[in-house]
Order: structure tokens, then C-alpha cells, then sequence
């Protein structure tokens, strides 16, 4: 069926996000009622994983966009359930971190993102795959997958709970020793941190790879071997400022794949959720698998 851009499909979180009173049905009520072409309907999930299963619906129905309505967690969720199928995923950013919806200039304001259906401009993204599961915008194995299990275990959510997890986990954390293989380099060292970044940054702004192209075909690879008191002041001022490649405080490097093997079992997170543990990885991106609205500033390079 060819994607129809005019018949939109919102898969909603009501869980994602800190507001319990959004009212999406007013909102598109008032932003998109009077585009008399545009046909729109809302699909709550109900469960974990449930936005897979109603996305890939909603494409075989001939929903031509197919909108995340949530965080990071739930554009996976509906990015996963549209691949292959034609239709594009858009963002309602609803999330603490809405690290996709930043890196594609997707407006936090309810009422620009959802403006932006009315006239999509619809690009084909990359997407990253970690032994064979997808992600859109960032994975990762060691502290990070670490304090993304430890903040689903919290019972809160929000960045004051994520600070709170992080600085504690801190105390504990250890680093393993692991084998990366890029290309034909070998590389022996010790994984505090080994981000695979198809997207800039994890969210709020924090930037693990800055100069990430979504376009590109590539993964970039950042790796924190240690993180001792004085380096981890610097990867937190690094994330901020946007300038962690140059600041020393971590190695970089650009690969279409990547194999890792880990002398313990490392956690892995998938745009920010805890995914697993493992020993082996084989971490590679399809190029252009997935075509997603937009923003205006949203820069081809
Ligand atoms: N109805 C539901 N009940 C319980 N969990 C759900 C439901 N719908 C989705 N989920 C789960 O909620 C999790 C969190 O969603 P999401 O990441 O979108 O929001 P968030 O955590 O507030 O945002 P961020 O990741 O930016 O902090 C997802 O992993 C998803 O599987």
C-alpha cells in the first residue's frame, strides 16, 4: 500500500513524560481540524512494547505517518514497528531526554510539532542495530546501559531521578576489560563507557558524539575507558558543551560496524533503555532504513 502522508496514526504513551493531564485529543483538535485532508486518530498503548505492534497496524492500514507520541523509549518502539513497512515515523516529543526529536530539530512545543504534520518533510534516517535489535538514536554498553537499568528499577522517572541514580552508581561502577574490533583495527583496552551514536546526543542536550550524522552510513564510536573524579568532570562539562571529541576526555573513532567481546557480561541499552547483558556485540547501521518527519531547521549535510 503507498504511504498516504495525509492520514496520520498518533501511537500514545500515556506513561512517557511528567504531565499526567495532555490532553493530545484537544491539541490535535485545535492544530489540525481545519486541514479538512488530513485524517487523524489517536491509539493509546497499553503495555510495554505495545507501540511496536500498533505502529506496524497502523502501516498496514495505510497510515502514512505514524507518530511517537512519548520519549526515546517509545520512538524506538514505533521506529521498530515501521521498518520495512513505507510509512515514515514522526515525534511528539513527550519524553525527560527526546534525544531523536532534538537531533532532527523537531520543535518541544506541542503545538509546533504537531503544526509540522501539515506540510511533512519527510528525510530517510540511518538506523543502528545491536546484535540485530534496532535503535534510532543511541546505544551503548557499560555505565550508561548500567544506570539506564538501575533508573527503570528506581520507581521514579524524570532527570532529577537520572542525576540521583547516576551520582550513586558512580561510587560503584567498575569498569571491564573488553576486544573492539573497527574495520581491521583491534583495540584492547578497559569499557567504562562504549557508545555506538547514530543520533548527536542522548537527549537534554547532552552530547556524546556532536558530530554525528544521521545520513551518514556511519556509527560514531565513543569510547571512556576510565573515569576516574577529574575525567568524569570533564565528560559531564564535555556533554554540555558539545565538545567532548575535542576535550581529551574520551577516544572517537567512525565505523559501518563494529564487534565487541567482553571478558564479563556488560549491560547494553537501546535509545536509552536497558536492553540486556551479553559478552559478544555486533553493533551496524542500515543505511537510510527509515523515513521520518523532520523539522524546518533540520540541516542535509
Ligand atoms: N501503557 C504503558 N504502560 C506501561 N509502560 C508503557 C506503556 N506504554 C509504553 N510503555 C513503556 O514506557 C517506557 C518509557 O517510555 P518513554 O521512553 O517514551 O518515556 P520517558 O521514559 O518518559 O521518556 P525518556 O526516555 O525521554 O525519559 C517505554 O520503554 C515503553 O515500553
Amino acid at each position: 500500500m503507498t504511504p498516504n502522508l495525509s492520514r496520520l496514526c498518533f501511537i500514545f504513551n500515556p506513561i512517557s513524560g511528567t504531565n499526567r493531564n495532555f490532553d493530545l485529543q484537544g491539541l490535535l483538535n485545535q492544530v489540525l481540524s481545519k486541514d479538512y485532508a488530513l485524517h487523524y486518530e489517536i491509539r493509546p498503548t497499553q503495555y510495554a512494547g505495545h507501540a511496536e505492534e500498533l505502529a506496524r497496524e497502523a502501516a498496514a492500514q495505510g497510515y502514512g505517518i505514524v507518530v511517537a507520541v512519548g520519549g526515546d523509549g517509545t520512538v524506538n518502539e514505533v521506529g521498530r514497528g515501521l521498518l520495512g513497512t513505507g510509512a515514515a515515523m514522526a515525534v511528539l516529543p513527550r519524553g525527560s531526554g527526546n534525544g531523536l526529536a532534538r537531533h532532527l530539530g523537531i520543535p518541544l512545543r506541542p503545538e509546533a510539532a504537531v503544526a509540522l504534520l501539515r506540510r511533512p518533510r519527510v528525510l530517510p534516517i540511518d538506523v543502528g542495530r545491536l546484535n540485530g535489535r534496532p535503535f534510532f538514536c543511541t546505544a551503548g554498553l557499560g555505565f550508561d546501559a548500567h544506570v539506564s537499568r538501575c533508573f527503570a528499577e528506581a520507581g521514579t522517572r524524570g532527570l532529577s531521578t537520572y542525576v540521583r541514580v547516576a551520582l550513586r552508581e558512580y561510587q560503584r561502577y567498575r569498569p571491564c576489560p573488553v576486544e573492539i574490533t573497527l574495520g581491521d583495527k583491534h583495540i584492547q583496552t578497559d569499557c567504562y563507557v562504549l557508545a555506538f551514536a547514530n543520533a548527536a546526543q542522548y537527549g537534554n542536550n547532552a552530547y556524546i558524539a556532536p558530530l554525528a550524522d544521521i545520513r551518514d552510513g556511519l556509527l560514531d564510536v565513543c569510547l571512556i575507558n576510565q573515569l576516574p573524579f577529574t575525567r568524569a568532570i570533564r565528560v559531564a562539562y564535555g556533554l554540555a558543551a558539545g565538545n567532548l571529541p575535542t576535550s581529551g576526555a574520551a577516544d572517537y573513532h567512525t565505523a559501518q560496524t563494529v564487534h565487541v567481546r567482553a571478558e564479563q557480561a556488560l549491560g547494553f541499552h537501546l535509545d536509552g533503555d536497558y536492553a540486556g547483558d551479553a559478552t559478544d556485540f555486533t553493533v551496524a547501521l542500515e543505511p537510510l532504513a527509515l523515513p521520518v518527519v523532520v523539522g524546518e531547521g533540520f540541516e542535509v549535510k
